[in-house]
């Protein structure tokens, strides 16, 4: 059995990332750039005032200022401050010429064209500046290759000139089921049918990082499986299989990706749950054979499925990150696969959950975490740090 981060290595090693494309910073969202971004702008362009008020020079405090003009953001005043005068201010307007300093206006009263000091003074010059540049200047890198797009580095590079971005094409993802035992969720469950959970939980797991085709249920039988298998893969960068990966007469996953011509890179994983996951290639197509029981199948598509997906969208580190936090209760010893225990996040402590089942569907809704038990590792006393994943 291999170890997990070596079969992640194999996983990824079997793709590469896809083409480039050009998207719109609105559809941006939860990519990877595709290159490094660079600023095409210095921001602030000009040293700003942060704060409504007035611009004056703090060599001539305590005042009072005469008024002469005024600077609004995306205006500006078109002459200069001399001394023991005062410019009107806004939020985001340029700071004149001559000006270094804003005096916030809740701190002064006005007369006329005379505005005095009736507060705190400005404690230091520059108060209430933003310098030109000090955010960025031009040229700047903003965001590094392969970096997600999250909401700020979407903001980051819209403010640094970009209306569009290189990104990585999504990759198309299709998920089948197989089972004679399953039906389409929401369908009448006859006698001991039951829905199949696994297909939505995946999508919603990959959610917008991949355009996600949900196959129809594949019953357990040879030559209709790997039918579907080719058909499949010829439409998807990503085939995901879901169960039949086991040993029993009725698992034929492996037997139907041979059929259809699939090569396979490797099956079975030291890890518990999902144990019988396997990876390979069908042409350009990488496949992900996950193992049916419903958290085996969530927990290998933490580990794998959105890494690959991540991987083939750019991603320069797609691998999960491992957070930690103390451990409520004792653990025990562990065996020879990592295992993959749902927890619940409370007082800021993980809470390991009573019953780890690996078809247990009510106890991972009810978890917050996987905390992360290395193969073959010792008892874990209360209070101790433990690795873990939080489920989003
Ligand atoms: N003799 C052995 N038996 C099993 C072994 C083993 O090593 N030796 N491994 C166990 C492990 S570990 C797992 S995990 C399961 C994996 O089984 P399969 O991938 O072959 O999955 P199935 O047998 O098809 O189904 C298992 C279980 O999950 C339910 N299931 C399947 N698909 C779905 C779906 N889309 N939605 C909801 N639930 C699904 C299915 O009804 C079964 O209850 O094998 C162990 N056995
Ligand atoms: O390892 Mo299986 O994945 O027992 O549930």
């Amino acid at each position: 059995m291999l170890a997990v981060a070596e079969a992640q290595a194999r996983l990824l090693a079997l793709a590469e990332p896809l083409p480039i494309e050009t998207v719109l910073l609105a559809e941006a969202a939860g990519r990877f750039a595709a290159s490094a971004v660079a600023a095409r702008r210095t921001q602030p362009a000009a040293d700003l005032s942060a704060m409504d008020g007035y611009a004056i020079r703090f060599a001539d405090l305590p005042g009072p200022w005469r008024v002469v003009g005024e600077s609004a953001a995306g205006a500006g005043l078109d002459r200069a401050i001399g001394a023991g005068e005062a410019a009107r201010i806004f939020t985001g307007a340029p700071l004149p010429a001559g000006a270094d300093t804003i005096l916030i206006q809740e701190e002064t009263s006005r007369d006329g064209d005379r505005v005095s000091l009736t507060g705190d003074a400005p404690a230091r010059q520059g108060l209430f500046v933003r310098p030109k540049g000090s955010d960025f200047t031009d040229d700047a890198p903003l965001i590094a290759p392969g970096a997600r797009l999250t909401p700020a580095r979407i903001a980051l590079a819209a403010i640094g000139g970009h209306g569009c971005l290189a990104v990585r094409r999504r990759p198309c993802v299709t998920i089948l089921a197989t089972g004679d035992e399953l039906v389409e969720p929401g369908a009448p469950t006859a006698g001991v049918m039951l829905p199949s959970s696994n297909g939505p939980m995946l999508a919603a797991m990959l959610g917008d990082a991949a355009d996600v085709t949900l196959h129809a249920i594949v019953r357990d039988d040879l030559d209709a499986l790997a039918q579907a298998i080719t058909e499949a893969a010829a439409h998807a960068d990503i085939l995901v299989t879901i169960g039949g990966a086991s040993v029993g007469d009725h698992d034929l996953v492996r037997p139907a990706l041979s059929r259809a011509g699939a090569e396979l890179d490797f099956w079975r994983v030291a890890m518990r749950p999902g144990k019988p996951l396997m990876a390979g290639r069908l042409g350009g197509t990488t496949v992900l054979g996950l193992p049916g029981n419903p958290v085996s199948a969530f927990v290998t598509a933490t580990l794998f499925l959105r890494p690959l997906v991540a991987h083939l969208a750019g991603a320069a580190d797609p691998l999960p990150t491992t957070h930690y936090l103390p451990i409520a209760d004792t653990l025990p010893a562990n065996g020879e696969r990592a295992a993959y225990l749902r927890a619940r996040i409370a007082d800021g402590a993980l809470h390991v959950l009573p019953d780890q089942d690996s078809a247990s569907l009510s106890t991972l809704a009810a978890a917050d975490a996987l905390v992360i038990r290395p193969p073959h590792a010792p008892a874990l006393p209360a209070a101790a740090s433990a690795a873990f994943l939080p489920l989003a």
